[in-house]
């Protein structure tokens, strides 16, 4: 039996009037994969997300979660399935606890997948998965605090929170370091080095910063003018002509130096 990609775009293609966003990209994703998605400004990145993540419908192509076609489906059934789209800080409960937050979304998500609420200890199992989750982005200390009341990186980091409480197997990011200070970024790109470490999850990653991308990605996807115009591993791609033609002259901040 042939074994599908986790995830998988067959000629996905969305058109806004006569602008065409994203053009045809063909793609596959496997499990334990880190993938950056580059480009310039408007080059159909986020769009091409949302067509994975369903906040968009495509025009024509076709979406795959594990060789299932997922391209009519509406975004929390994809959720339900298994692709995360890490919050935005709009998404978290201001006036509760962080530790309610995470359980909030613990509890939502056991109840449409393990119907743990049918037995004795669902809710010490509840509590004990939000506690780890809680653990694994290094906010047990701050979990009795307002989430209104947290700093700024906190905020982020419990953004990651609610995205590892999701259980997804593909975890999307889009510029999950725009608007943080200096010393917020490096906390952020461990938590998310972290979650690579566990090699049964695919990652999406829509990012700027050449210097987070080369510590993080396996591979780069580019996309201009909404098509996939070059796709390898990172060294490659950031060499490649086309690369230099198409991107480096645009987006300055992928013309810094190597480091290494
Ligand atoms: N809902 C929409 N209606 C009309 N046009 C749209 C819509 N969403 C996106 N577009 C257009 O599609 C193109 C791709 O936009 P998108 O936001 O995906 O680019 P991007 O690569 O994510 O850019 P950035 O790096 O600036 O975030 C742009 O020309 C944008 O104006």
């Amino acid at each position: 039996m042939t074994e599908h990609p986790v995830l998988e775009t067959q000629d996905l293609t969305i058109r806004f009037g006569g602008h065409v966003a994203v053009d045809a990209v063909s793609c596959a994703f496997d499990r334990g994969t880190l993938t950056a998605i580059v480009g310039p400004n408007g080059a159909g990145k986020t769009t091409y997300f949302n067509l994975i993540s369903g906040q968009l419908r495509a025009t024509s192509g076709r979406v795959r979660l594990h060789g299932e076609d997922i391209t009519r489906m509406q975004a929390p059934e994809r959720t339900d399935r298994g692709i995360g789209r890490a919050f935005q800080l709009t998404n978290l409960f201001p006036s509760l606890t962080v530790r309610e937050n995470v359980r909030l979304v613990v509890q939502a998500r056991a109840r449409r997948r393990y119907d743990l609420f049918s037995r004795a200890d669902a809710h010490v199992e509840l509590v004990e998965r939000a506690e780890h989750v809680l653990s694994e982005v290094a906010l047990l200390d701050e979990a009795g605090r307002t989430v209104s009341a947290l700093p700024h990186g906190d905020q982020r980091k419990l953004e990651v929170a609610l995205l590892i409480a999701l259980q997804p197997q593909v975890l999307m990011f889009d510029e999950p370091t725009a608007g943080m200070s200096v010393d917020e970024v490096p906390v952020i790109l461990d938590l998310i080095r972290g979650l690579k470490a566990d090699r049964d999850r695919t990652i999406l990653l829509v990012e700027h910063k050449m210097d987070v991308i080369r510590t993080l990605a396996d591979r780069i996807v580019v996309l201009h003018n909404g098509a996939l115009v070059a796709d390898g591993e990172p060294r490659e791609v950031i060499a490649s002509a086309i690369v230099q033609e198409a991107y480096l002259g645009v987006e300055s901040s992928v013309g810094e130096p190597a480091d290494g």
